[in-house]
């Protein structure tokens, strides 16, 4: 399974690019959409809002009373934390549910508005934040959902920043223009990267990208990498004794040098029989061995020497990653 994370401020435009990734053949779980339903009336959640936050949070027929909450939680940081607290659990039990009930071959898109405030990146194969200027997102929801600005402004102030979901994002969608071209660059995304990344995982093939000449010294290189590394360190949670560290080495790991567009990583494991543990995790994390074709000369190995190579299977952003027992040549 694929796991994508979609995320952006509010009004940025998730749903529109949500809608159109179900077109395309993603399953869509929307926490938007499990947040209403842990609060619907005669849940536990629901009990538990009126218990922290008094019945002056209910409407006359019992239901939650959504701007009222609204209207207290984004001008009361505290208050905020409370309803947080309330909801974020059951949401995420919820969503485990439902990932859990998706099909193995799925490409599962989470469309979860606070995925950078919660930390939960690293959880995703891809991470895609759309985005859209602010004053462009305060006139849309003026328009179609008579939001006051005011109000939008309370709910931006309360999100993450932008600079914040930058260093979270492995695709950066831009909605400032028409839905046709925001759609247009869904299906893009879709047909060059979300499908075949999505084949080499159900086939445990690394990506096929092109190795390019070296460019100039990139830092958003090491975002990337660090990215990388805590997708591995979340996806390999249960292996931790096996693990002795994971790093971001090479010519792309070298302040002022010129390196070709290839992120190297290298997973230092405590023994030959954990780096062999780790081969079914590492490729469900998106990184699948790269075998040595039996009839060439050419050893598809890794110039780490007594490494095993892995390389990711996302077709768009290309990385290696060495393994490596501690203590041994390559380490
Ligand atoms: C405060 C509530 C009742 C207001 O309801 P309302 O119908 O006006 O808004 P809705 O739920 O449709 O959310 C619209 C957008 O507001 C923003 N937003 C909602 N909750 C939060 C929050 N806790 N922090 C920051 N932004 C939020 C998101 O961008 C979201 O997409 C509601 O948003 C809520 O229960 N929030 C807490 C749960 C939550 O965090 N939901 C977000 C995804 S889990
Ligand atoms: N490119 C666009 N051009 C014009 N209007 C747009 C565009 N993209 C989205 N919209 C409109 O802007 C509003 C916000 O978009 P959308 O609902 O997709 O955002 P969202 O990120 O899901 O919002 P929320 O944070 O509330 O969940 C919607 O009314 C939508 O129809």
């Amino acid at each position: 399974m694929l796991r994508i994370g979609l995320t952006g401020g509010i009004g940025a435009g998730k749903s529109t690019v949500a809608k159109r990734l179900a077109e395309l053949g993603a399953v869509i779980v929307d926490a938007d959409r499990l947040a209403r339903e842990v609060v619907a009336p005669g849940t536990d959640g629901l009990a538990e809002i009126v218990t922290a936050f008094g019945d002056r949070m209910l409407t006359a027929e019992g239901t939650l009373d959504r701007p009222a909450m609204g209207e207290l939680v984004f001008a009361d940081a505290a208050a905020r934390a409370r309803l947080n607290e309330i909801v974020h659990p059951r949401v995420a039990a919820r969503t485990a549910e439902l990932l859990a009930q998706a099909a193995p071959d799925a490409i599962v898109v989470h469309d979860v508005p606070l995925l950078v405030e919660n930390g939960l990146a690293a959880g995703y194969h891809l991470v895609v934040v759309v985005h859209a200027d602010e004053a462009v997102r305060v006139q849309r929801l003026r328009r179609d959902r008579a939001m006051t600005e005011e109000a939008v402004r309370a709910r931006i102030a309360s999100q993450a920043t932008e600079a914040a979901r930058r260093a979270a994002a492995d695709v950066w969608l831009d909605n400032d223009g028409s839905t046709s071209q925001t759609r247009a660059a869904v299906d893009l995304l879709w047909t060059s990267r979300i499908e075949p990344f999505a084949h080499n995982l159900r086939t445990n093939t690394p990506a096929m990208t092109a190795r390019s000449a070296a460019t100039g010294f990139d830092p958003n290189r090491a975002v990337r990498a660090g990215r990388l590394i805590a997708r591995l360190r979340s996806e390999l949670g249960g292996y931790d004794e096996q693990i002795v560290a994971i790093e971001h080495v090479g010519a792309t790991s070298v302040p002022g040098v010129a390196a070709p567009d290839v992120l190297e990583l290298m997973l230092t494991v405590v023994s030959a029989e954990a780096a062999e543990n780790l081969t079914a995790p590492l490729s469900s994390a998106g990184f699948p061995p790269v075998t040595r074709e039996p009839d060439t000369a050419e050893p598809s190995e890794s110039e780490v020497s007594g490494a095993r190579l892995h390389r990711s299977a996302d077709p768009g952003a290309p990385a290696d990653l060495y393994v490596v027992v501690a203590g041994s040549a390559g380490s």
